[in-house]
């Protein structure tokens, strides 16, 4: 198969006094899907279900990025005084996106809201903020540090155990929330010490989904975090492969 092609959701900020709205995402989304032998083809905000469709058509595979917080409005849950919401305009567009490839159970990858969301459409939740929910958690974020970090346990059975092995991991961490309860159809494959879950993966055998809390593609990303998008990138091509022989 030619390169397999891999869309991308992308974070939106409304107009401003001296400034347009801008579309926009950290580079290291599309490089680390090009670096790992995909296509990236970046999906804007979007508010019309067809368009939407007929977008994932054009695509093998999904990343969905890491942004602000979800509304938890939005799934019945009131508001937390530390939550800040999303633009609208991002979350009703990833709502659309998550459930239309949910319904056709396209290759995902989801990263820091992208998991959370894929886990609040599967059915799981959230805690709306970690330090009052796990007061024991160590810092998941550091406001002045951008590559903060913290160690991670691996299930060994699963696609990150694979990537990362054994021995000591550390990943860069940018979350105040995080999954409380986890979607059916889907097992907890990797949790920070302090028990807080950082990676998911379905156990359904007609999806590949996969959701990490950190964020393998950082500027401080390590050869183990091009690794997941390495790993995706192939989940996603051999998924395409099978259903060219499946029309064949
Ligand atoms: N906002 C949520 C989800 C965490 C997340 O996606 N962090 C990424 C920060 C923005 C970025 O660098 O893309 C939470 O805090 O839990």
């Amino acid at each position: 198969m030619s390169k397999p092609i891999i869309g991308i959701n992308c974070d939106y900020k409304p107009v401003a006094r001296n400034t347009p709205a801008f579309a926009y995402l950290a580079a290291g989304y599309f490089q680390s899907i090009y670096n790992a032998g995909g296509i990236p083809l970046v999906v804007p905000p979007m508010d019309d279900p067809e368009s939407i469709k007929q977008a994932l058509d054009h695509v093998n595979g999904f990343v969905m990025i890491g942004g602000g917080d979800l509304d938890p409005r939005n799934d019945g849950f009131m508001l937390h005084p530390s939550v800040r919401p999303m633009d609208p305009k991002r979350e009703t567009s990833d709502r659309l996106l998550i459930a239309e490839i949910a319904e056709r159970r396209m290759p995902i990858l989801g990263i820091g809201c992208g998991m959370q969301l894929l886990n609040i459409q599967e059915g799981g939740n959230l805690f709306l903020h970690i330090k009052e929910d796990l007061p024991n958690a160590v810092p998941h974020m550091d406001p002045h540090d951008p590559n903060h970090r913290h160690t991670l346990e691996v299930e060994s059975d699963s696609l990150v155990g694979r990537v990362f092995g054994d021995g000591e991991i550390r990943v860069s961490s940018r979350h105040h929330m995080a999954i409380d309860e986890v979607a059916p159809g889907f097992r907890v494959t990797a949790r920070c010490p302090d028990g807080v879950i950082e990676a998911i993966e379905s156990e359904m055998m007609d999806w590949f989904a996969i959701g990490t809390q950190f964020h393998p593609e950082c500027a401080a990303a390590s050869a183990l975090d091009m690794r997941i998008f390495e790993e995706f990138v192939d989940g996603v091509r051999l998924h395409a492969e099978q259903d060219l022989r499946l029309v064949a």
